[in-house]
């Protein structure tokens, strides 16, 4: 039994892994991290290792009080991935990323794969056939958007994520809802259908803690898959294991 953790720039999230099967999923905060940590692994002790990938602020050493009780694996750019990486810059390539580019391999092998993580950035990243890892883009995530108009302006307010009620907002509120929620949609449909005009065939993985509400959104039809990235941990983990 496994526990891993996601450190994303907003969130953290955690799950535990039998067998390839996730037991439980917990989404908390990062001032939290070392009660709730404590917390799942006394509800499941046999917990053996804890498998951890940050893009947030937190590093290592947040993990080493739990030494005593699991082992605890960060992973970094030194470990081995089961992809040919041709980021032009690998060092500073997310290992979020990496992540997800290990777990779409290893999950949905010889085949072309876009994986889009809709969280705090939304992040693209492509995966050819014969396992290079090719690239993708990174732009700003639904939440994102909205703190950014409101924080780079004079007048415009800082809203919550509401639906618009058409693409012509017809008021201030409309309009930034029409701006951040159908700009969301319009570029992530836009560069599926790049992809599509450009690789006959390919899956798509879309994850993210807005992957529900867009999946919904979509003209593309796309199951959301909340949990690929800590699916993803697991498996790299099982990957890292067998070489
Ligand atoms: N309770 C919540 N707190 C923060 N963001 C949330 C919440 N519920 C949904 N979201 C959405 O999730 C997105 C952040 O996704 P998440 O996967 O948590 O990011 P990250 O992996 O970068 O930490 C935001 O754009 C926001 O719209
Ligand atoms: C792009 C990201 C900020 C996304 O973070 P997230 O939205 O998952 O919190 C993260 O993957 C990152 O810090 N990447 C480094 C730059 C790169 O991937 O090229
Ligand atoms: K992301």
């Amino acid at each position: 039994m496994i526990l891993t953790v996601d450190v994303g720039n907003t969130r953290i999230k955690a799950a535990v892994f039998e067998g390839g099967t996730a037991l439980e999923v917990f989404v908390f905060d990062k001032n939290e991290l070392e009660k709730k940590i404590t917390t799942i692994l006394n509800k499941f002790p046999i917990c053996s290792d804890l498998v951890v990938s940050s893009v947030g602020k937190i590093e290592k050493e947040a993990f080493l009080s739990f030494e005593n009780l699991v082992k605890v694996h960060f992973f970094t750019h030194e470990d081995i991935f089961p992809f040919h990486n041709k980021y032009a810059t690998p060092k500073t390539l997310g290992i979020d990323r990496m992540i997800l580019a290990a777990g779409a391999t290893l999950q949905f092998p010889k085949q072309n794969r876009l994986v889009i993580d809709a969280g705090t950035c939304i992040t693209y990243d492509f995966i050819d056939e014969n396992d290079n890892y090719l690239g993708g883009a990174i732009s700003p995530g639904l939440r994102l958007r909205y703190e950014a108009l409101h924080n780079f302006t004079a007048r415009l307010p800082l809203l919550e994520l509401e639906m618009p009620d058409s693409y012509v907002g017809n008021s201030t509120s409309q309009a930034i809802h029409s701006g951040v929620v159908n700009g969301f949609v319009y570029e992530i449909d836009g560069f599926i259908d790049e992809y599509k005009a450009n690789f006959s065939n390919f899956i798509i993985i879309l994850t993210g803690g807005d992957a529900e509400f867009l999946a919904k959104r979509l003209k593309n039809t796309i199951f959301a898959n909340s949990n690929f990235l800590l699916e993803s941990l697991d498996q790299t983990f099982q990957y890292k294991n067998r070489q």
